[in-house]
């Protein structure tokens, strides 16, 4: 394993501290929750009793196979704990999400749920957020307009960058568990996060959008010299 999954599955492990037995938990997506998929099978295999909610098809398919109990969010619309990755975690642990196109599945098991830790290396934190282009989940109508909306929106607080439809590596439109498509918006730097998600979300055609404010309440990042846990009182 490579420096940096043994990192990311450094932190997945600490998470895993946090689970009890009888816990409904959110099962965030990507390389670094993927970690926390298979480390929790493992206790569930041990005889650990927890209900899974996958934040999305790839992570349920994952967590089938390694015999992790799932749900869904209707059945158990109030979760424990909700563990996932992220792309950036800035000031206040305002987050990047959606590299992986699951930002919407996302935010909403993270919204369902008492707590959200999140797991990364260190590299993901950052000082200022919007290095990593900003994934806005939107409809398949009338992009061109929802572009301009997005643009203006985005003026308004302060972001200029160029939106670029996701593609797949064979070049097909990227198109999100939900049917919708993803716009990447390279803004460089996003001085107020909180404002940029406000804005966004009054976009008539954006379904949603990779910032999540308020929402983690713990980091774990791991690094080269060991793990640290922020909490967003102390962040
Ligand atoms: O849509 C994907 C998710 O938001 C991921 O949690 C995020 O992209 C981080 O993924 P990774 O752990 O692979 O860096």
């Amino acid at each position: 394993m490579s420096d940096v999954e043994t990192m990311k599955r450094q932190a997945a492990a600490l998470a895993l501290d946090s689970v009890r037995g009888g816990m409904k938990l959110g099962l965030g997506t990507g390389s670094t929750a993927k970690h926390f998929v298979e480390l929790l099978a493992e206790r569930v295999a041990e005889g650990l009793e927890v209900v899974g909610v996958p934040t999305s098809e790839q992570t349920r398919a994952l967590a089938e196979k390694l015999g992790v109990p799932l749900g869904t969010l209707d059945e158990y619309p109030a979760l424990d704990i909700t563990v996932d990755g992220a792309d950036e975690i800035g000031p206040g642990l305002a987050l990047v999400k959606g590299g992986g196109g699951a930002l919407l599945r996302e935010k909403i098991v993270a919204s369902a749920s008492r707590e959200m830790i999140v797991i990364a290396d260190a590299s993901k934190k950052v000082e200022t957020l919007g290095a990593f282009p900003l994934p806005i989940e939107v409809v398949d109508f009338g992009l061109a307009a929802i572009r301009r909306g997005i643009a203006a929106a985005a003026k308004a607080a302060g972001c200029h960058g160029v939106l670029t439809l996701r593609r797949k590596a064979d070049g097909h439109v990227f198109v999100t568990d939900q049917g919708n498509l993803i716009l990447d918006a390279a803004f460089g730097a996003i001085p107020d996060p909180a404002a940029l998600a406000a804005l966004l979300s009054n976009v008539p055609g954006v379904v949603e959008h990779g910032l999540f404010i308020n929402l983690a309440s713990r980091v774990i990042l791991a690094g080269p010299a060991g793990a640290t846990t922020i909490s967003r009182a102390e962040a």
